[in-house]
């Protein structure tokens, strides 16, 4: 399983809670709404990683002691083992600077209730709404034969022995 991390900017307009997420423009999953973010490299643990590919992503900054681990997924692609990968989420607690658009990503805000659900991964309204409604969750996502749809899927609450 490949380490990744991803990080959700959340924030409040007129009473409105919403995410930050990125329309992918390059790489793995190219034209998906996803969560910002990627590998790690060499080195790095997942919060450094996540904070890093928000500043490559974004342009947003901040740092490892301000994100706080929301949950983790576990997407099992069994028709291409090499996708799979072990995903830790972040929520940081405060940023600095102003989304915009990069050559891989272009940002984009959007309020809990109204998700870009048919632009996103359909696993993802398995595990993103229970985080963004606070639930700490170890969910497990295994994609059927098509690399898209979902076979099966699980979450018990995180805890202090879950990877990620
Ligand atoms: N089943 C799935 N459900 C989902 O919601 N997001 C998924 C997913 N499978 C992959 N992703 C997302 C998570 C992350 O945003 C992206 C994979 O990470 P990356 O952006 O790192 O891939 P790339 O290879 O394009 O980029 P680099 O890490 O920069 O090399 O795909």
């Amino acid at each position: 399983m490949t380490p990744i991390a991803l990080c959700f900017p959340l924030r409040e307009r007129h009473g409105v809670p919403e995410v930050l997420l990125g329309l992918k423009k390059t790489g793995f999953g190219a034209g998906r709404m996803v969560g910002l973010g990627g590998h790690l490299e060499p080195g790095e643990n997942a919060a450094e990683a996540a904070c890093r590919e928000l500043g490559e992503e974004s342009g947003l900054v901040t740092t490892p002691d301000d994100v706080d681990l929301a949950g983790v997924v576990d997407f099992h692609f069994p028709a291409r083992p090499e996708w799979s990968m072990a995903t830790s989420l972040f929520i940081p607690r405060r940023w600095s600077g102003t989304e915009g658009e990069t050559d891989e990503i272009a940002p984009a805000w959007f309020p809990h209730a109204h998700l870009p659900v048919a632009q996103m991964w359909a696993d993802a309204e398995h595990w993103l709404h229970r985080m963004l409604a606070g639930q700490r969750q170890h969910t497990v996502v295994v994609l059927a034969d098509d690399n898209t749809t979902v076979r099966a899927t699980w979450s018990v609450p995180l805890t202090d022995r879950s990877p990620s």
